[in-house]
Parts: C-alpha cells; sequence; structure tokens
C-alpha cells in the first residue's frame, strides 16, 4: 500500500484495492483459522517452529511501517492545515494494522501455530502490495518524487522486505526442523544399544504414567478446543492443586469428548455425531409446531430490523425537535414510542415466547423421554457398570442441547446480524470511518473479553473446589454427628469449616475482584470505541456533514451493541460447557442394550417349564470365565438348589435365566425354546424373582406389592400377602397396606421385606422362580414363615434357588454343586451324601458345626466357616441327629475306603476329620 499520498486516490482500482486488501487477508485469514480449528490441525500441531520469534518480530515491524505510512499522511494533512481527504487510504491502513494485529496477537498466544492462516496472509499481501505499487507507478504523474511521497514509498518498500523475509524465515525453519529430524532419527538408530534402548523405554513409561496421571490439563479445560496456551495454564495448575470429586467429574467428562473429538477426526464430523438429538429439538412430525418454528425466525428478523429502527427514528425525533428536517416532533415521538413498544417485553419479545414456549416444552418432553426410556431398555451390563447418579446426571443434561440451539439460533445469529447491520448503516450515515470504528472495537473488545475469560479460568476452578472443600466438610460433620460428639470434636470440626469457609471467601474475593477489573477493562475499550466515534460524528455535525439527530442515533446505537458484544466473549465458553454436559448424554444414547429381542421373536410359548442348559459359557467381561461348560436340566415343577462357595457363579445362573445378560456360548432352553429367540418381555413375564435383598419403592405396601400385576384388585394383593404371611403384620402397621416403606423399603424389618417381596412374586403367577435366599439372620419364627411363603410360591413351580439353609437344599429335588464356575455334583440329597463327593464335604461341615437350636453366642469360629460358604444350618436337633447318623455311616465307610487307599486322603481331610469327632462327641 504505497504511493497514497501521490494524488492517485481517484483511480478506482486503487480505491477499491485499498479496500480489498485487508478485507481478502481478513476472509483468508478467518476461513483458514476456522478450517485449521475445524479439521483439529490446532490440536496436532506438536512442534513449534525455530523461526517463530523471528517472524514475530518481521510482522510487527510490518506493521509498525503501516503506522509510519499513516503518521505521514496525518502530519501532511496538518501541515497543509485540511482535514485528510484520501478516505480509502486511511480506512486501508487502519485496516490492515487492526488485520495484521489480530494474526501478530494469534501467533504470539500459540507456541505451536497452524502455520498456512499466516503465511498465506502474508503471500496474499506481498501479491496486494506488489500490485498496488506497480498501479501507482503506472498512474502517477512523471514529476520527481516529494519528501512524503518519498517517505511513503519507503515504508512501503520496508514493509515489502518484511513480509518476504517474514516467508524465507518460515521455510528456513521448517527445512532446519526437517533436517534436525532426520539427523535426529539416523543418530538414535545408529547410537542406541539394547541396554539404552530398555533404559529409555522405562523413562517413557514412566513419563508416560505421570502424564497419565496428570493429563488434567490436557483436556479438561472449558476452552482447551480453541487455545493452545489455555490448556497449558491449566495444566500448570493441576499439578499444584488437588482435583476436587466435581473436577474430576468435569475432567472426565471433557477427557470423553476429546476422545470421541479425535476419533472423528474434526468438528464438522463431530458435531454430525449429535444428529441423534435432532428428533428431540425439531418437531419432525408436527407441522403446527413448525410454523411455529419459522414465525420465530420472523420475529427475530423483525426484531434486527427494530434494532435499526430505534436509534434512526429517535435521532429523527432529534432533528424534528431542532427543526433541522421540518418533521413532526409528536408524529415523530409518536412512532418512536410505537417501536420502543415493537421492541419491548409486551412486544416482539412476546410474541416470541409466546411462539416458542410450546417447541421448547416439545424438545424438554421429547428429550427426557426418550433419554429415561433409553436408559430403562439398557441392559444389564450397563446399568452395573454405570453409577446411578452419573446416569441421572447426564438425563438431567438433555438440557444442555436446548440451551446450546438457544444461545446459537436465539442470540448469536440475531447479534451477528445486529452487529452487520450496525457496521452497514454507520458506514453508510457517518461514512466508512464510523464503520471501521466500530469494527475495530468489537475486535478488540472481543478480543481482551476472551483473553479475561481464559485468565480468570484457573481462579474460577480452584473457587469451585473450595466450595466443595466447604459442602464436604459442614455434610460430614453434619452426617457424622454422632462419631463427632463421641470423640469430642466439636471443636476440631468448627475449626475445619471455619477454615474452609475463610479459604472459599478468599477465593471468591479473588474472582469478584478479577470480574470487576475485567469488566472495567472490558468498558474502557467500549467507551474508547465511542469516544472516537463520538468525536467523529461531532466532526461532521459540525461541518455540516450529519445532523445532531445522528449524533444521538449512534450514541444509542453503540448503547445497543454493548449486550451482543459481551453475549460473544462468553459465547465460546458457554458452547463448550453444554457440549461437555451433551457429551455425557450422547454416550448413553449411543449405547445399543446388548440383551434384545431379536426382530419379530414370537413369545414363549409356555409347556411346563423344562428348562434346559446346554453348554453354557459365560464371561461379564470377556476376560474372566464365570460358568464353564454348564450343563444340567430342570424338570417341570421341580425345584433345583444351587450350592457352593460365594462367587462360585450361582448367583449369575439365575440372572442367565432371567436373560439380564445373555450366555456367552452355548445355550439356555424353556419347553424346547432358545431363550434368545423369543420375545424378551414374554421370558420375563413367565419368571418371579425373589432377590437375595429386594428393593422395594418408596411407596406404600400396596402399591409396591401390585408392582407385579398393576391390574391387581385390592383382594387378590391382599391374597398374595396372605400367601406370603405377612397380611396379618401389615394390618397391624398404623397405616395398614397404605403405609409408606421408605427409600428401598428401610421402614421394614428383614423378614417383613422379604414376605412383601415373596408376596409381590406370587401375585406375578410366575410359571418358573428364580430365589436368591437371603442367609440374613432372622428369628425362627419369621423364618418358619418364610419357609411357608416360599413353599406356597414354589408350589408345583420349576423353581431355581441359590439355597442357603440347610432344610431348602435337602428339600429340592435335585441339588447342584458349583465350584469356580463349573458343575460338580448334581443329585437329590441322599444321593449325593451316598455319592460323598463335595456336596457331602460341604454338608457335613455345617451339620456339625452349628446345629440350630445351639446358642450362636458360643462358637463364633464356627460363623466364620458359615460366611464362606454361604451356609445356615437351620435343622432341628432330631433332623441334626438323625442326618448325622447317616454321615456317619458314610464316614465309616470313608474311613474303611480310606484306610485302604493309603493316608493321603486322611491327611487332606484331616481338620475335617478333627472337627466332626468333637462335635460327634458334643452331640
Ligand atoms: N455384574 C458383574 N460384573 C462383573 N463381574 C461380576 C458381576 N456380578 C458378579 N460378578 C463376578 O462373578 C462371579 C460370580 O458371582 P455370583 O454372584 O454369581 O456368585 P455367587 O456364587 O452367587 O456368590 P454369592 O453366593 O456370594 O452370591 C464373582 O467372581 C463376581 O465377582
Amino acid at each position: 500500500m504505497a504511493s497514497q499520498v501521490s494524488g492517485l486516490q481517484g483511480t478506482p482500482v486503487l480505491l477499491t484495492l485499498h479496500y480489498a486488501y485487508p478485507i481478502t487477508i481478513f476472509v483468508y485469514y478467518i476461513i483458514s483459522s476456522g478450517v485449521a480449528i475445524c479439521t483439529l490441525q490446532t490440536k496436532s500441531a506438536e512442534e513449534s517452529h525455530g523461526r517463530r520469534r523471528t517472524i514475530i518480530w518481521l510482522l510487527m515491524f510490518a506493521i509498525l511501517t503501516y503506522l509510519a505510512q499513516l503518521l505521514n499522511l496525518v502530519v501532511r494533512s496538518l501541515i497543509r492545515h485540511e482535514f485528510p481527504s484520501e478516505q480509502d487510504t486511511i480506512i486501508g491502513l487502519l485496516s490492515c494494522i487492526l488485520v495484521f494485529g489480530v494474526e501478530f496477537a494469534g501467533l504470539s498466544e500459540s507456541e505451536k501455530p497452524v502455520w498456512y492462516p499466516f503465511t498465506g496472509s502474508f503471500a496474499l499481501a506481498l501479491v496486494f502490495e506488489a500490485i498496488m505499487q506497480t498501479l501507482s507507478f503506472i498512474v502517477r504523474s512523471p514529476e520527481p518524487l516529494t519528501v512524503a511521497e518519498f517517505l511513503d514509498l519507503s515504508a512501503a518498500a520496508t514493509r515489502y522486505l518484511a513480509f518476504v523475509l517474514t516467508l524465507i524465515a518460515y521455510l528456513e525453519g521448517m527445512y532446519r526442523s526437517r533436517q534436525e529430524k532426520s539427523s535426529d532419527a539416523e543418530r538414535q538408530s545408529l547410537l542406541k544399544k539394547a541396554s539404552d534402548l530398555a533404559a529409555t523405554n522405562a523413562a517413557g513409561d514412566q513419563a508416560d504414567d505421570e502424564a497419565g496421571q496428570n493429563n488434567y490439563g490436557a483436556t479438561t479445560s472449558d476452552d482447551s478446543t480453541t487455545s493452545d496456551e489455555s490448556t497449558d495454564d491449566s495444566r500448570k495448575s493441576t499439578t499444584e492443586t488437588p482435583e476436587s470429586p466435581w473436577e474430576r467429574r468435569q475432567r472426565q467428562a471433557s477427557e470423553k469428548m476429546e476422545k470421541r473429538l479425535k476419533e472423528k477426526g474434526n468438528w464438522i464430523t463431530y458435531a454430525k455425531s449429535f444428529m441423534v438429538f435432532f428428533p428431540y429439538v425439531w418437531p419432525v412430525k408436527n407441522k403446527p409446531l413448525q410454523t411455529r418454528i419459522f414465525l420465530v425466525g420472523c420475529c427475530l428478523l423483525a426484531m434486527n430490523f427494530v434494532n435499526v429502527l430505534i436509534p434512526r427514528q429517535l435521532g429523527i425525533v432529534m432533528d424534528s425537535l431542532g427543526g433541522t428536517n421540518g418533521r413532526n416532533p409528536w408524529i415523530e415521538v409518536l412512532v418512536f414510542a410505537g417501536l420502543k413498544l415493537i421492541a419491548s417485553e409486551a412486544g416482539l419479545s412476546l410474541l416470541r415466547q409466546w411462539l416458542w414456549i410450546p417447541v421448547e416444552y416439545y424438545s424438554f418432553d421429547a428429550m427426557s423421554t426418550a433419554a429415561y426410556s433409553h436408559v430403562l431398555n439398557l441392559s444389564s451390563d450397563f446399568h452395573d457398570s454405570k453409577s446411578s447418579s452419573d446416569i441421572m446426571m447426564a438425563i438431567q443434561s438433555g438440557q444442555s442441547i436446548s440451551n446450546m440451539l438457544d444461545s446459537i439460533c436465539f442470540q448469536a445469529l440475531p447479534m451477528l446480524i445486529d452487529m452487520g447491520v450496525a457496521f452497514v448503516y454507520l458506514s453508510i450515515t457517518f461514512g466508512p470511518y464510523e464503520g471501521f470504528i466500530t469494527v475495530a472495537t468489537a475486535a478488540i473488545f472481543m478480543y481482551i473479553a476472551t483473553r479475561m475469560i481464559s485468565r480468570m479460568r484457573s481462579a474460577r476452578r480452584s473457587e469451585v473446589s473450595a466450595w466443595f472443600e466447604e459442602h464436604y466438610i459442614r455434610q460430614a460433620g453434619i452426617q457424622g454427628w454422632a462419631t463427632v460428639t463421641c470423640f469430642n470434636q466439636i471443636g476440631h470440626e468448627e475449626r475445619r469449616y471455619s477454615a474452609a469457609v475463610k479459604e472459599r471467601v478468599a477465593k471468591s474475593q479473588k474472582v469478584f475482584l478479577g470480574y470487576i477489573f475485567a469488566y472495567a477493562l472490558q468498558f474502557l475499550v467500549l467507551l474508547s470505541g465511542l469516544m472516537a466515534g463520538a468525536f467523529l460524528a461531532v466532526y461532521q455535525v459540525t461541518h455540516g456533514q450529519a445532523t445532531p439527530g445522528d449524533f444521538i442515533m449512534l450514541l444509542t446505537y453503540w448503547a445497543q451493541l454493548v449486550a451482543p458484544l459481551t453475549f460473544f466473549a462468553g459465547l465460546g465458553k458457554t458452547i463448550s460447557r453444554d457440549l461437555i454436559h451433551a457429551e455425557q448424554l450422547l454416550e448413553i444414547m449411543q449405547t445399543k442394550p446388548t440383551v434384545v429381542s431379536k426382530v419379530d421373536a414370537p413369545p414363549l410359548v409356555f409347556d411346563g417349564g423344562h428348562v434346559r442348559f446346554k453348554n453354557v459359557c459365560f464371561s461379564y467381561d470377556k476376560k474372566k470365565d464365570i460358568l464353564k461348560d454348564v450343563s444340567f436340566t430342570a424338570t417341570p415343577g421341580k425345584t433345583i438348589a444351587f450350592v457352593g462357595a460365594t462367587g462360585a457363579g450361582k448367583s449369575t445362573i439365575l440372572k442367565l435365566i432371567d436373560r439380564f445378560y445373555d450366555v456367552t456360548e452355548g445355550s439356555i432352553e424353556i419347553d424346547g425354546q432358545d431363550i434368545r429367540d423369543v420375545d424378551l418381555f414374554s421370558l420375563r413375564a413367565q419368571i418371579g424373582v425373589v432377590p437375595q435383598s429386594p428393593i422395594l419403592f418408596d411407596d406404600t405396601i400396596m402399591s409396591n406389592v401390585r408392582y407385579a400385576n398393576l391390574t391387581a384388585t385390592d383382594e387378590e394383593v391382599y391374597e398374595a400377602c396372605k400367601a406370603a404371611s405377612v397380611h396379618e403384620q401389615i394390618l397391624g402397621f398404623a397405616d395398614g397396606y397404605q403405609t409408606r416403606v421408605g427409600e428401598r423399603g428401610i421402614k421394614l424389618s428383614g423378614g417383613e421385606l422379604q414376605r412383601v417381596a415373596i408376596a409381590r412374586a406370587i401375585l406375578k403367577r410366575p410359571e418358573i422362580v428364580l430365589l436368591d435366599e437371603a442367609t440374613s439372620a432372622v428369628d425362627t419364627e419369621t423364618e418358619q414363615r418364610i419357609q411357608e411363603a416360599l413353599r406356597l410360591l414354589c408350589e408345583g413351580r420349576t423353581t431355581f434357588i441359590v439355597a442357603h439353609r440347610l432344610s431348602t437344599i435337602m428339600n429340592a429335588d435335585s441339588i447342584i454343586v458349583v465350584t469356580g464356575g463349573t458343575l460338580v455334583e448334581q443329585g437329590s440329597h441322599e444321593e449325593l451324601i451316598r455319592a460323598n463327593g463335595k456336596y457331602a464335604e460341604l454338608w457335613s461341615k455345617q451339620v456339625f458345626v452349628k446345629p440350630k437350636h445351639k446358642d450362636a453366642s458360643d462358637d463364633n469360629s464356627v460363623t466364620k466357616g458359615h460366611k464362606a460358604l454361604g451356609l445356615i444350618n437351620d435343622l432341628t436337633l432330631e433332623r441334626t441327629n438323625s442326618e448325622l447318623a447317616k454321615v456317619k455311616s458314610v464316614s465309616s465307610l470313608r474311613d474303611q475306603s480310606d484306610s485302604s487307599t493309603g493316608s493321603e486322603t486322611a491327611l487332606e481331610d484331616g481338620s475335617e476329620t478333627e472337627q466332626a469327632t468333637e462335635h460327634k462327641k458334643e452331640v
């Protein structure tokens, strides 16, 4: 941009070039940076360029040459005592300073920038400068150069040189780093010996570990998606302060987002994955709602229009009052009032919200219902692996998707239009200078505001951590009040809490002060812009180029621009926070249930309840086998009891019958139908489950029992409860069947809870019963009642019991002994005792150690044994004696065979024999 002082301003091509030059550079820079961000190149830029600093200095020098040209122009105008007439030149120079200033800031802030937005701009600058120089020489008069022209030309030439050097420095730096890389590679392959390699690997592993432990900053920062430098900031501070649970959650969510972003490769594909939510935010099949959305769009455009009209009308009112435009002030004020009304909360805003509310609620309704339903339909593996609070938080985060759309559609887009219109309108009314001042002020304001937000991040984070710390200390003190009081630590807790509050207050103050200063600085920038604009307007009004009304219009317009600017400054942060929240829901919505009915699967045709396990293998995590080649058959109406040590896989077998999980290998058949081939709901409709620790809803007993069959009458519920021997007890409660049971049934005793659960199962009238018998100790009478209830429930139904009571085990038609996921024995009690295998071993241990009538307090050692095996000896003394008699005969048989086979087995069973002998004596 040279020779502008040589009187060539009238050349239309040059005039256009003066404007086109900075605009082209700016558009190129914005688009190429956008592409770099969208395709994640900003994240993968791994090396810093060796000549970055040199390039920054050269760029600064280039900016100074624009400034020098500008000064040259101003000084020349001052000498001539006239207002500079080369408007296009001045605007061009100022715009170049602004555009390259933005690039300068970008380059200075990023250690590892993506280079092509910068180098491309420099190359474009060289092309523009060359064309403009050539053109200006062609059209200039052949007179000798004046001093001003000479200075101007020198500045332009020096800048040209600076841009050339910038590109050379860039290329040289690239070449050098390539050279270094290749020589590094050569050196490494030559120098590294096996021992060095081992050492390096170990060090690398350690470094990786450390990085893994401290990788918070790399992924957590809210703005990490847009600024490399900011991630460094957060990394630094993470090493200083321990992570709070809140931070951990945020970090994990953010890590997930980063991971998926990397997988997707760019922001566009990443954003596309959010299309799953489209049917919930856009009323696909609802025409009236779609019409409303269209009308909301019209309202927004109308609002943009009114936003221009209001300042303009105020200007007209002012001019009509001053008599400069010959209009009737009364009418103009009325028009102004009308426009204000339209723009107010009682006008377009009201209409827009009235139109929008049903759409918003549609979205809220559709999103929450879909998320909840999706979660309920997911399989056991998902629910087992997630904490319920995480799932609930994720469902709630559906709101952030609506928020994000709200921010973009109803705030960002209209504000962008407002700002564009402001720029054009002010440029037309007051000339390009005013337009430039508006744009420059907006750019500087945005830059400062985003920098401030990013700088405040670590202060805000430690404030939130302090909030949580305070909360935890308070909660621990109140929840553990009894412990605090017992240990006489009230003073200690008071001091701890007071210190936490002080810490939090100090941090809050720091953040608050930070905000106050940040706002002050932002408004100073705005004020400077306003002042510059106002001075220019005053100049034009005093020179008759504009009216006082125009001046008022300018002031009003400026006031209107403050809100959009502040909003835009925080937009990136808001959107990235909403994205992180939405990501949690997205992850859930993308999870597919692993156990589902096949398409058009027929319902289960029940025919007696013949259940068959065929070579079933199962693993929860595909790593550890839980069941190995399990095969057995259950005859209709019979009871199968599973016994075995804890963790053997008994409950897992029950879960497979109910299809909470699918077998990994083999199959399970009910009446000849593979349970994977029948409709899942028809399968579960035939199965009644009484879990070991039944969970009731925080509702009345009536509702809890009726949950098994929502259409059951009160009478049917009473019958079920009578069958479960709990009816009388329920009637004894203050509110009878309307008694609320508390969260998870906390207000009921263990025995009551279990019988209510049995009643619930009875009401379902299942064909197959799955029972995880409780091991919890209940009094003898309750236990008998439970047994009776269970007997009624299981009568005539194929029943599978994870048995813990000896009486249940012995009464079962068939007993299966499970050890380490395999079936080791199967048969009736008598058969298994006679077989004298694992079952006889397990059983005899129990029957010897704790006959039912015995006082539990006198044999603690025995109770330990119980827990390991999960069995309870609930036999009566007479039954114990008679069973012992059988065992005695088996033992004597075994003794005989032992003595004949040698001493090995005797040694193995030594402890058991000792124990048995002791108890035999006792009995
Ligand atoms: N949801 C799960 N995910 C992963 N592993 C599991 C899961 N549930 C159980 N396991 C593992 O499977 C194995 C068998 O568990 P299972 O509950 O079937 O044992 P069990 O014989 O019923 O024991 P207990 O009598 O103590 O209830 C155990 O090692 C357990 O840790």
